[in-house]
């Protein structure tokens, strides 16, 4: 008998599918503001020089042996200082147990999958709204979820009370997802203070975060400045868990490096952790791929070339921003009845337009414009030759 009849078709990826719609559209007009990879003003995607150097230097030079389960130990030490600090007295407690990961959606993935097993009646609160894919990696490991609000639609900015609410209203020790700089899709990040009073809360729950930072220094061109909530759950003593990637902030999407740290009470306890974690990514994947790892430890273990990439991601942070005015601003001279004012409020790689799905279609049907149905723009694939389209556009489906 056919083995497989019963399967049927899965359906299409809200953000990913969208990037096939558009590179099937034959239309010289296209324009694709979906999937968040940067793009330069030419509209075409970047290889940033600090990583073409740190090629050169890798050529013929690297054998092709196995990594350890946990991945390039050089690289995740360089991530490690990013994320908690160039000086940190933990990185020197040994008290992170970090692995290299398949970039942010591994990391996230063999923290579920992690928890799933350690805690295996504990469930996850994840924003509204989140990255699409964040539901799919903790049903399949399957730990279920719950919700907190997140987004208010009236202002487009955070929804903060309703936040905090749900952090009161949670039972005591629940696992909360945060998205650390930059939240996809909305753009919207709670300020300082607001990270302040997350944090008191999360201690007088006894709360466990999961911190998923796909895009230091990507949100405001400065990777220390982007890494500020995660200090301030440091400064107030929490244990938490980090997802980190440089997909977007190092430009390596397809080499598919990252790290996973859990942050440990000692080094007995964080020795322990790696030993399981590297015990879940063995019959995952068994150890992560080299040559972007080396990338990585290329660049950040030089000077030079980490000076050259702070720059480089700064330039990609600011041109972003830029879009984010001359967008708002062509739309304000369309005499758009709406106000645009969250398109530079919102912060990263998106802005959450409100757009409604019907809207987003018309954008998609009638200009060719292609954008998932959340009414998300990847402001990266906004440049001064499609700005002025993009905004007539979005002023005919909205007027
Ligand atoms: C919040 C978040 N977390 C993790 C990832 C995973 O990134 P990676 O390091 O490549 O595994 C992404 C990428 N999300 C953008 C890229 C496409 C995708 O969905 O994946 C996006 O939302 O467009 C995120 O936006």
């Amino acid at each position: 008998s056919s083995w497989w009849k019963s399967v049927e078709p899965a359906p299409k990826d809200p953000i990913l599918g969208v990037t096939e719609a558009f590179l099937a559209d034959p239309s010289p007009d296209k324009v694709n503001v979906g999937v968040g990879a940067y793009r330069d003003d030419n509209g075409k995607p970047v290889v940033l020089d600090c990583v073409r150097e740190a090629e050169r230097r890798i050529a013929g030079s690297s054998f092709m042996e196995y990594l350890p389960m946990g991945g390039s130990v050089k690289m995740v030490e360089e991530t490690l200082k990013l994320a908690y600090g160039e000086n940190s007295e933990l990185i020197k407690d040994k008290r992170i147990a970090a692995v290299q990961s398949l970039s942010g959606t591994g990391a996230c993935r063999l923290f579920a999958d992690f928890q799933k097993r350690f805690h295996p009646d504990s469930q996850i609160y994840i924003p509204v709204p989140t990255w699409a894919n964040h539901h799919n990696i903790w049903r399949d490991a399957h730990v279920p979820q719950r919700t907190y609000h997140y987004y208010h639609p009236e202002t487009k900015g955070l929804d903060f009370a309703g936040l905090m609410d749900d952090i009161k209203n949670a039972p005591n020790g629940s696992f909360f997802l945060l998205h650390a700089c930059a939240h996809n899709p909305t753009g919207v990040d709670p300020s300082e203070e607001q990270w302040k009073e997350i944090s008191y809360q999360f201690k007088v729950k006894g709360h466990f975060p999961f911190f998923d930072m796909a895009y230091q220094g990507f949100a405001s061109g400065d990777p220390e400045r982007d890494a500020k909530a995660i200090r301030i759950f440091l400064e107030d003593g929490h244990l938490f868990g980090i997802a980190q990637s440089y997909a977007k902030n190092m430009g390596l999407y397809g080499q598919r490096v990252g790290c996973l740290s859990v942050l440990c009470e000692d080094e007995k306890q964080a020795v322990a952790v790696k030993s399981q974690l590297q015990q879940l990514a063995r019959p995952m994947y068994s150890n992560p791929p080299l040559h972007g790892a080396l990338i990585v430890s290329t660049i950040l273990g030089d000077a030079d070339l980490k000076n050259l990439w702070l720059k480089e991601v700064k330039v990609m942070a600011d041109r972003i921003i830029g879009m984010r005015t001359a967008l708002q601003e062509n739309l304000e001279k369309l005499r758009s009845p709406l106000s645009w004012e969250h398109i530079t409020n919102q912060i990263g790689m998106f802005c959450y337009s409100g757009m409604t799905p019907e809207q987003v279609d018309r954008l998609t049907n009638e200009f060719h414009i292609y954008l998932t149905r959340n009414g998300r723009i990847s402001m990266a694939g906004v440049t001064t030759g499609n700005v002025g389209y993009l905004a007539n556009a979005i002023h005919e489906v909205t007027k």
